[in-house]
């Protein structure tokens, strides 16, 4: 099941082998991290950032194994953006003789890079960013300029005190003409002593949700004075501004620019499932070590995961860590895929893409997020500390929401791409994703023909559901926006419908990954077996918690989703004897968990003990403040006595 989990033999070699490796270096030590003041904390990422990349270079370590190095040190920070968005963005947005240029650079980290895109008043709305990249034909450079003070670039990563360069998005203009939003490679600080360079005002936007968690990183501010920047510091694979200051478009596609959050968008999906399975193995074990109630003649009480309610939250969210790690898995192939073609100048799958990564990643981290704060009520009181380990991981994990393109927003561009998808019916057979939008009159036509429980214990009559269901409502919603007479009116009127049908599209994705998974890929028999059952809960769940979209859609009769409903009980009790099994196949070391109720060997009890007599008002008996402000509220002579 570890084979299964990591992808394959050699994937989960490495990343043991990380695991192991930052588990065991003092260097990386975490559990402290919640007592250290800002500055402290920051300081100590620098420190572990500075020594993970030393052990990167003396280790001779490839790619793959420092990223997963990164990801087990386990503290956002600077380097995150360097490599997830400022390097790709050169890769594919600069030119050869750009690439040339800067990537070696970065590549060593002779200069680190930062993203900055959003700014204090404009995010998801890309085309409304109002910094100004103005062309000065005279010197052949462009002005950089913040004109207002919702200009002012505002979010990135690394970027407050860290990042020495950055991709910096803003307005072209060339002779008063406005030509688009364009990425610009902007020095930010001397790479002599580090300080600002002139005309820029840069610094940290504040601490943010949780404590010890994305406070490692300094989200900053930056602001333009008139800075100017030579010409070739445009990226510009995509269009080009010659010294006369002629703009001109190659044949890649515009969309092309947003290819860096094409890019990190799969990247955090592939991420969901650490984040989830990480939450998902700390309250299983703990829900094992968990007795409540139930004892019968002095016996012991009841294991709380032996409660069907408890394994009615808790299961769905164990099978949803495994569907998003497949997911993740098919999503990085469709994406070494598309890149591979965009470096042929091939763009014809872009769009399903970019519909995928968006769709996607508003899909999984959404559950994720959820699933974290349900585990954290899953182990009752005790998960409201933060040994437990699940506060600092949501407070870590929740932002995923908003940034790389709020959800929302991101289901909207996938109801976008599936209405066009329908609109091109009658001439363009839908492909990838959304071929079953091909296959519109069965789908619309034919009824769910589950009689029984176990009827439903069928890959096909699963996948028909959710193709059904997804159909119906994207071609219903395509109906309602042909009534329209400006389409983008009608959009914005059927929005709420439009997100619904989208994450109908992006669960069936899901579901058929899972399956496709089991069809193909699984090594050994009782591995198979086990992971069918986990498919099943995940599909069978998403039934019940959206049987009304099942229902009004007319293809599911309310026995039938009561059938399915009957089915996914049983199956939680298939589920309970492996439950310890399939989250110990994570593979996640204690360190990484960093929960004392997720611990390995269950010694929950006397390391919650041992742990809260860390805490820092347990140095003294009488702390600093009593003398002063307790007891002479004790000692005072009380004017209410009588009331
Ligand atoms: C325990 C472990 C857990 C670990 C978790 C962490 C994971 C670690 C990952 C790496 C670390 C990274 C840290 C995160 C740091 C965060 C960084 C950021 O947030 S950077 C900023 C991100 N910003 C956004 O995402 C902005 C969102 N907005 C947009 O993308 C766009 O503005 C828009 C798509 C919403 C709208 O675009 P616009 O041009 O205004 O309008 P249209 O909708 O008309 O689009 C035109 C056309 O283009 C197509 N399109 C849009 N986007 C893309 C794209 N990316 N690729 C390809 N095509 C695209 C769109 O579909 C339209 O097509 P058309 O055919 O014309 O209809
Ligand atoms: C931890 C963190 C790290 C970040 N790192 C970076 C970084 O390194 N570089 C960088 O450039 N940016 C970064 N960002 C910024 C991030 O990308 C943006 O916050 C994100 O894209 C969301 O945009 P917004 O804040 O403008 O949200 P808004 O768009 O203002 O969202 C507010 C609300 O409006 C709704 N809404 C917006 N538009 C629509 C619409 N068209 N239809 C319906 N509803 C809509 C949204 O659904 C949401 O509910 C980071 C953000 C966070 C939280």
């Amino acid at each position: 099941m570890k084979v299964a989990w990591a992808g394959s033999r050699e994937a989960f070699q490495v990343s043991d082998r990380m695991a192991k490796l930052v588990a065991n270096d003092p260097v990386f030590e975490k559990f402290s991290k919640p007592m250290l003041g800002r500055k402290e904390l920051f300081k100590n990422t620098l420190r572990k950032a500075a020594y993970a990349w030393k052990l990167i270079n003396d280790l001779r370590l490839t790619e793959e194994e420092a990223k997963w190095l990164r990801h087990y040190i386990d503290e956002p920070n600077y380097t995150d953006l360097h490599w997830e968005m400022f390097v790709p963005a050169i890769e594919g947005q600069g030119t050869k003789e750009q690439k040339k240029k800067w990537l070696p650079l970065a590549q060593t980290m002779q200069i680190i890079g930062t993203y900055a895109q959003t700014e204090l008043g404009h995010g998801s709305n890309v085309q409304g960013l109002e910094t100004t990249a103005t062309f000065d034909r005279q010197t052949d450079e462009f002005v950089m300029h913040s004109p207002t003070l919702t200009s002012s670039k505002w979010w990135p990563g690394g970027m407050a005190k860290v990042a020495t360069h950055a991709i910096v998005y803003a307005r072209l203009i060339i002779d008063g003409l406005f030509h688009g939003v364009h990425g610009f490679i902007v020095q930010l600080r001397s790479l002599e002593d580090h300080s600002p360079l002139p005309g820029l005002t840069l610094g940290d936007i504040g601490m943010k949700f949780g404590h010890g968690t994305y406070n490692t990183m300094d989200n900053g501010v930056l602001r333009f004075d008139h800075v100017r920047i030579p010409r070739n510091q445009m990226l510009m694979r995509v269009s080009q501004v010659t010294k006369e200051g002629k703009y001109a478009q190659s044949d890649v596609p515009r969309q092309l620019l947003y290819g860096t959050m094409v890019s990190v968008r799969q990247t955090i999906v592939a991420d969901a499932s650490k984040a989830l399975s990480r939450a998902v193995c700390i309250a299983t074990r703990y829900s094992v070590v968990r007795r409540q109630f139930g004892s019968r003649n002095g016996g012991p009480e009841t294991q709380v995961i032996d409660y069907k309610t408890q394994q009615s939250r808790l299961f769905p969210l164990l099978a949803s860590a495994y569907a998003f790690r497949f997911v993740g898995e098919w999503l990085k192939s469709l994406y070494i895929d598309v890149k591979q073609r965009l470096e042929a100048n091939d763009f014809s799958t872009l769009p399903e893409t970019h519909a995928c990564t968006a769709g996607l990643k508003a899909l999984t981290t959404a559950a994720t997020a959820d699933g974290i704060e349900e585990c954290r009520k899953l182990c009752g009181g005790h998960g409201y500390l933060i040994s437990s380990g699940l506060p600092e991981l949501f407070a870590f994990y929740v932002p995923a929401c908003s940034y790389e393109g709020e959800n929302v927003v991101m289901m909207l561009q996938v109801a976008r791409f599936l209405v066009k998808t329908v609109s091109n019916l009658g001439y363009k057979q839908p492909v990838g994703t959304a071929a079953y939008l091909g296959r519109v009159t069965p789908l619309l036509q034919n009824n769910c023909a589950v009689q029984t429980a176990e009827d439903w214990l069928n890959p096909d009559a699963i996948l028909e559901a959710f193709e059904a269901r997804a159909a119906r409502m994207v071609i219903g919603c395509g109906e309602r926006l042909a009534m329209f007479e400006n389409p983008e009116e009608g959009f914005a009127e059927l929005s709420i419908d439009l997100v619904e049908a989208s994450l109908a599209h992006c669960q069936l994705i899901t579901v058929s990954v899972f399956i496709q998974k089991l069809n193909h890929e699984i090594p050994g028999n009782g591995v198979k077996r086990s992971l069918e059952v986990l498919c099943y809960v995940y599909a069978l769940f998403l039934l019940h918690k959206h049987q009304g979209d099942f229902l009004a859609t007319g293809y599911l009769t309310p026995k039938q989703a009561s059938l399915a409903n009957e089915q996914l009980r049983t199956l939680y009790s298939k589920v309970r004897p492996n439950a310890i099994a399939f989250v110990d196949s994570f593979n996640h070391m204690d360190h990484y968990l960093c929960s004392v109720l997720g611990r390995y060997d269950g010694n929950v009890y006397p390391k919650l003990y041992e742990a809260a007599w860390k805490d820092p008002l347990n140095d003294s008996d009488i702390v600093d403040g009593i003398q002063q402000y307790v007891q002479p509220i004790l000692k005072q002579k009380l004017h209410y006595a009588k009331l």
